[in-house]
């Protein structure tokens, strides 16, 4: 793990219950997130690990609880607000546009960003020309960060399963947010992708300084490169703490146990 500024809490899950029908898919969750930090959810399937994401950027509405980011307090925000405010996400199931190019896929994180008019942005005239150069300098700043260089101009849909991870972790860097949520970043992948993406990962919290929010069935991969780590098994919190701590705590060991993981 790498030494770092650890800053103040940034994001402050209180009491959090989600249900679907008779289901308690989260049950009175609450932890919060320090600034610069790499921040694990972990659990086996079914734990509430994406529920409490979802969460987080808007996606579900819990019945109970309150997030607060910032200092500002939410009952419900939407996807939209969530972005705005500086959360970005990747997807468990990549959400890219498959047809179109490493580089035009990691643009549509700018979008947000545009300040000109659509009129200026499809003569790209003026200010407008000016400001997508900016865009695209910024991009290709990611695209050499994340060493995908070679496939900039690939339909993403004719990358390795491994390579498109790491075009929708740009995609979400392109947002420039203050929190970025990783939903299983690892899933699917062979053990050298998956030590490309833990150092991807943890240059992307030291460089560009992004506070990561991270879930993950797999214990061991996240263990290394967490801050703390908070464990979920059916929707409860069982283990939160420094990754030692967690992996000693016995309620987590008999929630591995018990599972195929
Ligand atoms: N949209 C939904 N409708 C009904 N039940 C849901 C919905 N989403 C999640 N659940 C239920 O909530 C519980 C928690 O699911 P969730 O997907 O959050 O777990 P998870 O830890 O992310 O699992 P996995 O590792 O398999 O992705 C499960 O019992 C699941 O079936």
């Amino acid at each position: 793990m790498n030494h770092k500024k650890i800053g103040d809490v940034v994001l402050d899950v209180n009491h959090i219950s989600l249900r679907f029908g008779g289901v308690n898919a989260l049950t009175d969750i609450s932890f919060d997130v320090r600034e610069h930090e790499i921040r694990s959810i972990i659990g086996p399937n079914g734990a509430g690990k994406s529920s409490m994401l979802n969460c987080i950027n808007g996606v579900y509405t819990p019945q109970e609880g309150s997030i607060t980011f910032r200092g500002q307090t939410f009952k419900h925000m939407n996807s939209r607000q969530v972005a705005e405010m500086g959360i970005a996400r990747t997807f468990q199931n990549l959400a890219l546009f498959k047809g179109m190019s490493v580089i035009d896929n990691i643009m549509t994180g700018r979008n947000m960003k545009v300040k000109s008019g659509l009129l200026l942005q499809a003569l790209r005239i003026g200010p407008a020309q000016r400001e997508e150069e900016r865009h695209r300098e910024f991009v290709e700043h990611i695209i050499d960060f994340l060493e995908i260089q070679a496939h900039r101009k690939t339909p993403v849909g004719q990358l390795p399963y491994g390579l498109q991870k790491r075009v929708d972790l740009g995609r979400a860097l392109a947002m420039e947010p203050q929190v970025l949520l990783l939903d299983e970043p690892m899933a699917g992948m062979n053990v050298e992708e998956k030590q490309d993406m833990c150092r991807f990962i943890l240059d992307v919290n030291d460089e560009f300084g992004s506070t990561i929010v991270l879930i993950e069935h797999d214990m061991g991969v996240v263990m290394d490169i967490s801050d703390r780590v908070v464990v979920l098994d059916y929707g409860k919190k069982i283990g939160d703490g420094e990754p030692e701590a967690v992996r000693n705590n016995k309620d987590v060991i008999a929630a591995y146990l018990g599972t195929s993981h």
